[in-house]
C-alpha cells in the first residue's frame, strides 16, 4: 500500500499544482494520523521534486497533552529534515470552541506563512463525506455542499491544498502505521458533543441503509464540478466586462444584459467576499435583492461592501461603515502590520503609530493636490497611519507622499480577483 499511496499523492499534487511546482510549500500537521501520514507522503514526494517543506503545528492548548503532541511533530520533522514551527493560541472561552480553534488556526498559519502561498491540509475522503452530511443537515446551498475543495484560494492570498481528498482515513492511518510514524488520536474526534463526531458515528449506520460513504463523497464532487463550471462562466464574464484597480472592482454596464441570473449572483457573491476579505458569502435572500437592484441601475451596500455606479460602471469597494471601528496602535517595533485582512502596511518603524480607516477627518487633512483624482467614498475606507490626530500616510498616495510608508493590498499582485474567482 505505501507505494500506491505515494503514487496517488504525487498524482494529486501534479494535478493540483503542477507542472511547475512552487519552490516552497507549507504543511499543516496536527499530529493526528491523517496529517502525520501526509507529512511522510509529502516528504517522499519532495525528494523527487526538490520542493522545500515548511511544517507548522498550532498548539491550541485545549487539552493538557497538546504541547507534547506539537513537540512530537517537531521531533519527527527534525528526523526527516524539515523546518517546523509551533504556533500557540489560547481560547478566550467565547463561541464554539472547535470552530474558534479552526478559524484561529487558519489565521495564525496565514500570518506565519510569509511568502509561501500554498498550505497543505490532510483532509480525507471521510472528511469530505462527513462535511457533506453536516452541511446537508444545515440546509446548505451549492457552496456549502461542495465546500471541501482540493484547491481553495482565500482572499488573503493563501491557497489551501488538499491532496489527500481521494484517500480514505483508514488508508492514511495504515500508511503511517506501516512506516512506523508516531501519531495521536484526538479524543474530540469521537466526542458526541461535537457535530462532526456525531456525523462520523452516523456514517457506518447510514452505510447499512444503503448510503455509502463513497456515494456521499461522489455527490459532493459532482456539486463541486457544477460550482466550478459556474465559476468559469463568472470568470468569463469578468474577463469581458470587469476591471480591477487594487482593492476596487468594477463592471462595464453591459455586463448584466449578457449574463444569466445564476452567473450574476456568482460573480457578485465572489466580488463581495473578495473585497471584504470574508470567508463566506452573504445569505441568499439579501444577495438576490442586491443582484436585482444593481442590475437595474441601483446602488447598495452588503457584506461590508459598497456598490455604486461611478462613471457608468458598477463599482464595488470596501464600505466605510464596516471598517470605521477598526483601529489599533502598533506597540512593538514592527516594520509591517496587517489591516482588514487584505492590507499590509510597511514602514521603517511603525511603533506608536495608529492604524485605522481614513474617514472624513483624514480626508479633510489630505492636501488638495493629493485629493485630485481620488474618489471620496472609496478613500474613506482606506487604511491610514496616524500619530495622534495627525494623518501621516494613507493608501492611494505614493510612497514618497507617504514619507516612505507603503500600503499594499493583496489584490495588487498576490491574488487577483480573476484568480480568486476561478478557485474559490
Ligand atoms: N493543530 C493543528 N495544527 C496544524 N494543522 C492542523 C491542526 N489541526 C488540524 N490541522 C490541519 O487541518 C486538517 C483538518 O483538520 P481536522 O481537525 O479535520 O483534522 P483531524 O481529523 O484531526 O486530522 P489529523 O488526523 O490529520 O490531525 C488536518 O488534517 C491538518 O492538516
Amino acid at each position: 500500500m505505501p507505494v500506491t499511496l505515494d503514487k496517488r499523492f504525487a498524482d494529486a499534487m501534479g494535478g493540483l499544482l503542477g507542472p511547475s511546482f512552487p519552490s516552497d510549500v507549507a504543511l499543516a500537521v496536527s499530529g493526528g494520523g491523517d496529517s502525520m501520514a501526509m507529512l511522510l507522503l509529502a516528504h517522499n514526494w519532495t525528494r523527487a521534486w526538490g520542493v522545500r517543506l515548511h511544517v507548522v503545528t498550532v498548539d491550541h492548548g485545549l487539552r493538557p497533552e497538546s504541547a507534547a503532541e506539537a513537540q512530537m511533530v517537531a521531533e519527527e520533522c527534525a528526523l526527516l529534515g524539515h523546518p517546523h514551527t509551533i504556533l500557540r493560541w489560547r481560547w478566550d472561552g467565547t463561541g464554539n470552541k472547535l470552530d474558534a480553534a479552526r478559524r484561529a488556526r487558519l489565521r495564525l498559519i496565514d500570518a506565519w506563512r510569509g511568502q509561501i502561498a500554498h498550505v497543505l491540509l490532510a483532509h480525507t475522503r471521510d472528511d469530505l463525506a462527513e462535511t457533506f452530511l453536516m452541511r446537508l443537515a444545515r440546509g446548505a446551498g451549492l457552496d456549502g455542499l461542495s465546500a471541501m475543495q482540493p484547491l481553495r484560494a482565500l482572499a488573503s492570498g493563501m491557497t489551501l491544498v488538499r491532496p489527500c481528498l481521494g484517500m480514505a482515513r483508514a488508508e492514511l492511518r495504515h500508511y503511517a502505521t506501516v512506516l512506523k510514524s508516531p501519531f495521536v488520536d484526538d479524543p474530540s474526534n469521537d466526542d458526541p458533543a461535537y457535530v462532526r463526531a456525531r456525523m462520523r458515528a452516523l456514517l457506518p449506520l447510514l452505510q447499512t441503509h444503503g448510503f455509502a460513504r463513497e456515494t456521499l463523497a461522489e455527490t459532493a464532487e459532482h456539486l463541486r464540478a457544477e460550482r466550478a463550471a459556474l465559476n468559469a462562466r463568472a470568470a468569463d464574464i469578468w474577463n469581458r466586462f470587469g476591471a480591477q484597480d487594487g482593492p476596487v472592482l468594477s463592471l462595464h454596464p453591459d455586463w448584466a444584459a449578457q449574463t444569466e441570473v445564476a452567473t450574476q449572483r456568482r460573480l457578485l457573491n465572489a466580488a463581495l467576499r473578495y473585497v471584504a476579505g470574508a470567508e463566506y458569502g452573504p445569505r441568499a435572500a439579501p444577495l438576490d435583492a442586491l443582484v436585482s437592484r444593481v442590475t437595474s441601475g441601483g446602488a447598495g451596500t452588503l457584506h461590508g461592501c459598497d456598490l455604486q455606479f461611478v462613471n457608468g460602471r458598477l463599482t464595488i469597494f470596501r464600505e466605510y461603515a464596516s471598517v470605521a471601528q477598526m483601529c489599533g496602535t502598533v506597540d512593538d517595533t514592527s516594520e509591517t502590520a496587517n489591516w482588514d485582512t487584505s492590507w499590509t502596511v510597511k514602514a521603517p518603524d511603525l511603533k506608536g503609530f495608529t492604524l485605522r480607516a481614513l474617514g472624513q477627518d483624514g480626508w479633510d487633512q489630505l492636501p488638495r493636490e493629493h485629493r485630485e483624482g481620488l474618489r471620496h467614498r472609496v478613500a474613506l475606507a482606506w487604511p491610514s497611519v496616524w500619530q495622534g490626530d495627525h494623518l501621516t500616510a494613507c493608501a492611494g498616495l505614493t510612497d514618497a507622499e507617504n514619507h516612505g510608508i507603503s500600503f499594499r493590498h493583496r489584490g495588487q499582485g498576490e491574488i487577483s480577483f480573476a484568480r480568486f474567482l476561478l478557485s474559490h
